[in-house]
């Protein structure tokens, strides 16, 4: 660019649950100076709203119907990100067990995808500098011309080990089904599913520590940059 300042650039960071795609990408995003989007988080917000309003998640066609009606807001400061639904803040409600073990057969809508899909396009145009999205289609849907994709992997056990530590919860194994069941859901959907997208650069974190894989994602960026 005339000016010397660097190109915005898109990362997405896709990959099962528990891999480390919303801790690496808020590091590397906050790292870089780039915005962050957690689109798990607003496939969360909109179940919690369906939830909250009495949908019936075990029908589709209700949720259709309604999927348009609840407005999402979502910040993108990495250093600190938020989520409203028509105002509210929802950041704590849309972490509870309710809702996670609901969101699968959400985010199965092919509306609700089509609405969460254009709202995350809209902010990832309007980022200045550039930003990291993390979710599960990033690469494959939402946005397929992203500069990086990079698609993080574990093993179900160092998952379920870094869920339960995260919930201070002892009972290993029943984090280590309930992850295993979204990620088949989520991977079996007919509308855009988790799926590494075939340019994306596959990274296993079982043994890496957090800052190694924020470590090998920002360097993968500065390369991205640097035209390598
Ligand atoms: N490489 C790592 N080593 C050890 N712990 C990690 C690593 N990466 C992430 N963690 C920890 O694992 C937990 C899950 O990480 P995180 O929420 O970033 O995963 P996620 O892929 O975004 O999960 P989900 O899709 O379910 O939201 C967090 O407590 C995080 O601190
Ligand atoms: N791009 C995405 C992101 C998420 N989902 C669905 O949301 C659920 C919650 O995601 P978390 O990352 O917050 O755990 C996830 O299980 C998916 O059902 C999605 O479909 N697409």
């Amino acid at each position: 660019m005339e000016n010397g300042a660097a190109q915005p650039v898109i990362v997405a960071i896709d990959g099962p649950s528990g891999t480390g795609k919303s801790s690496t990408s808020k590091a590397v995003a906050a790292q870089l100076g780039l915005s962050y989007l957690d689109t798990g988080a607003q496939y969360r917000a909109i179940t919690w709203w369906m939830v909250t309003n009495g949908i019936d998640i075990d029908d589709p066609t209700a949720i259709a119907a309604v999927a348009g009606k609840p407005e999402i807001v979502s910040g993108t400061d990495p250093e600190n990100p938020t989520i409203t639904v028509d105002g509210t803040d929802v950041a704590g409600p849309i972490r509870s067990q309710e809702v996670t073990s609901k969101v699968s057969a959400v985010s199965a809508v092919p509306e609700v995808r089509a609405r969460i899909t254009e709202l995350q396009r809209s902010l990832a145009t309007s980022a200045e500098k550039g930003i990291v999205v993390e979710g599960r289609d990033i690469g494959t849907t939402v946005l397929p011309d992203a500069d990086l994709k990079v698609f993080l992997t574990a093993s179900p056990e160092a998952r379920a080990a870094r869920r339960s530590g995260e919930l201070k919860s002892t009972d290993v194994q029943a984090t280590r089904e309930a992850l295993i069941k979204r990620d088949a859901a989520d991977s079996s959907r007919k509308t855009s599913p988790l799926a590494k997208a075939d340019d994306a650069v596959e990274v296993d974190t079982t043994e890496l520590t957090l800052a190694q894989v924020i470590e090998c994602v920002v360097t993968l960026v500065e390369e991205k940059r640097a035209g390598k």
